[in-house]
């Protein structure tokens, strides 16, 4: 199977000096969720606008669906448009995002760009409803909550129905029910084939991935989620978060006495994952 993104050698470097990419080597497949991890000023952001074609290497190259990536490129018109409308971008700060005078005029914003007047309405409303914005639809976006904001800048990226999502940080902002709405919402779009890049700290997030990288300016890991977050001194060693309920379960496996009455494969991630264990735990114990 061909890979939607290629990217081969890629270095990225700001104008100032700063590397921030350097010999990226990532093939990412339609229909997949991946994570990318690592600590700040790691290169995930940068990472994600290659991904969108907003930056472009300065070394190496980026394919998407076989064709490379580039300022040429997108300059041609017609291979501009089927790009802005097959791939969203959701910023991590939803105030870059908003600008129209109304919550629903910017969840419009792209599809009055891209269809005709009419289906463009019908577009909006469908997903200001699906996403409950109706009650904040006239509101001003300065006039909303964090949370608020990110929902809306997030419907204003879905509105054109993107096959490939890129987001980064999505649950930052969020209380506990939007963030499991945001959880939700990725399963969605995971079960709708999807293509999905995420930048995360969020576990409970991370596990929704078919693969995750920890990024440091190179990529320093690759795996499922369980490879990665079982490996906590690489996690440690990079300055990312180990899942409390992780910590606890490699306390535990440490301890000499209890070694042979645990038998786990992988670490939990979750408070649900180690949960089933405990719970089959217990079980064989009665
Ligand atoms: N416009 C810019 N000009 C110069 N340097 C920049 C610019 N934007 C980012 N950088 C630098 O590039 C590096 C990578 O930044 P980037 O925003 O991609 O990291 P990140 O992993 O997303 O960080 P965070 O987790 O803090 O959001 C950092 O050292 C950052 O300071």
């Amino acid at each position: 199977m061909k890979p939607l993104y290629e990217l081969k050698n890629v270095y990225y470097q700001y104008p100032d000096g700063t590397i921030a990419l350097d010999n990226i080597n990532m093939k990412i497949y339609e229909g997949e969720v991946v994570a990318i991890i690592g600590p700040n000023g790691a290169g995930k952001t940068t990472l994600l606008k290659i991904l969108d074609a907003l930056e472009f290497p300065k070394k190496g190259e980026v394919y998407f669906e076989g064709k490379k990536l580039e300022e040429r490129l997108l300059n041609d018109i017609e291979f501009m448009k089927y790009f802005r409308k097959k791939v969203g971008f959701i910023f991590q700060d939803p105030d870059t995002m908003l600008f129209s005078p109304t919550v629903w005029d910017d969840v419009a914003f792209a599809p009055l760009h891209l269809y005709d007047k009419d289906t463009a309405i019908k577009v909006t409303e469908k997903v200001i409803n699906e996403m409950n914005l109706n009650h904040i639809k006239d509101k001003h976006p300065y006039n909303i909550s964090g949370g608020e904001k990110k929902k809306s800048s997030i419907a204003a990226v879905l509105s054109i129905t993107p096959d490939v999502i890129l987001m980064d940080e999505p649950t930052s902002y969020l209380d506990p029910k939007s963030r499991n709405y945001i959880i939700n919402l990725i399963k969605d779009l995971k079960s709708k084939n999807k293509t999905i890049v995420f930048v995360s700290h969020d576990p409970n997030l991370i596990t929704l991935a078919d693969r995750c990288y920890i990024l440091n300016k190179k990529i320093i890991a690759e795996g499922t989620p369980k490879e990665i977050f079982s490996n906590v001194e690489i996690l440690e060693e990079n300055n990312l978060d180990v899942p409390e309920i992780t910590k606890l379960f490699k306390l535990l496996l440490d301890d000499k006495d209890l070694i042979s009455k645990i038998n786990i494969d992988n670490l939990p991630i979750t408070v649900d994952e180690a949960y089933n264990i405990l719970k089959d735990l217990l079980k064989s114990k009665t």
